[in-house]
């Protein structure tokens, strides 16, 4: 029999694309995977081990080594920077982040803010753009900021743009585009090799007939 494989699984919108992506894989999941209240599910048919965790939490269980892998926002990677590899692209939850704000706006020479669930990232872009900026992290409604004058500008992940839109708000740079990873911790990496290098081989294959028919 196949060694354990423990998975942290971001809960909430990449969920149901990373579980389908492992089921065209060929790995079988039970139902109960897809609307079960369970953190940890066992699946004793592959020697899998589920984690369900919130998505920014998926690096902190994979570089500790409590999850062999997971799967985890390339935004959320930015952020954390965790001691983990990036295994693959999954070409899943695509998105990017963006600098946004109320239309015609100037950012506030003097002490420009910035309302932010990324703030690591953040901090880091406009340092590279070389503007002083204050970080307001928020936890969410992002948005909010600049239209009750909180902040001049957000930093936050645009799909659609329907909230931005909806809010009266434009964007003004794209930072970066955003995929899910797979990724692994690399202790699990070295001991586990030939079962990660397996399980990779059938996900990649997946991405890529997925990336033909797209
Ligand atoms: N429109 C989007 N908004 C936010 N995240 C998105 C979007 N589209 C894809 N993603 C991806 O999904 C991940 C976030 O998933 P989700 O919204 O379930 O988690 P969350 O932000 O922690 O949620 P919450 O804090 O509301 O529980 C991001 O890390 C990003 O990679
Ligand atoms: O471009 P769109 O398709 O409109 O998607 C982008 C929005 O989705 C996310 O928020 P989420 O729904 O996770 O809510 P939150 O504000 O509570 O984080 C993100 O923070 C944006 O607000």
């Amino acid at each position: 029999m196949n060694e354990m494989l423990t998975i942290a699984m971001p809960k909430g919108r990449i969920f149901e694309e990373a579980a389908d992506l492992l089921r065209d894989a060929g790995f079988r999941l039970p139902a109960e995977f897809d609307d079960s209240r369970k953190l940890i599910i066992d699946v004793e048919e592959e020697n899998f081990r589920f984690i369900l965790a919130k998505p920014m939490d998926v690096p902190t269980y994979v570089e500790h080594g409590v999850a062999d892998l997971g799967i985890a926002g390339k935004d959320v990677m930015l952020e954390e920077e965790r001691d983990v590899y990036e295994l693959l692209d999954l070409h899943i939850s695509a998105c990017y982040l963006a600098v946004a704000g109320l239309p015609h706006t100037e950012l506030n020479e003097i002490a420009p803010r910035i309302a932010t669930k990324y703030p690591n990232v953040a901090a880091a872009y406009f340092r590279e753009q070389g503007s002083q900026v204050e970080i307001i992290k928020l936890n969410g409604s992002i948005e909010l900021a600049p239209i009750i004058g909180l902040t001049d500008r957000i930093v936050d992940i645009v799909s659609t743009g329907k909230t931005l839109v909806e809010n009266g708000l434009v964007e003004y740079e794209r930072i970066v585009d955003i995929t899910s990873r797979l990724i692994v911790n690399p202790a699990s990496y070295r001991l586990k090799d030939k079962r990660i290098s397996e399980l990779v081989e059938r996900v990649q294959q997946v991405v890529k007939a997925n990336l033909t028919v797209k």
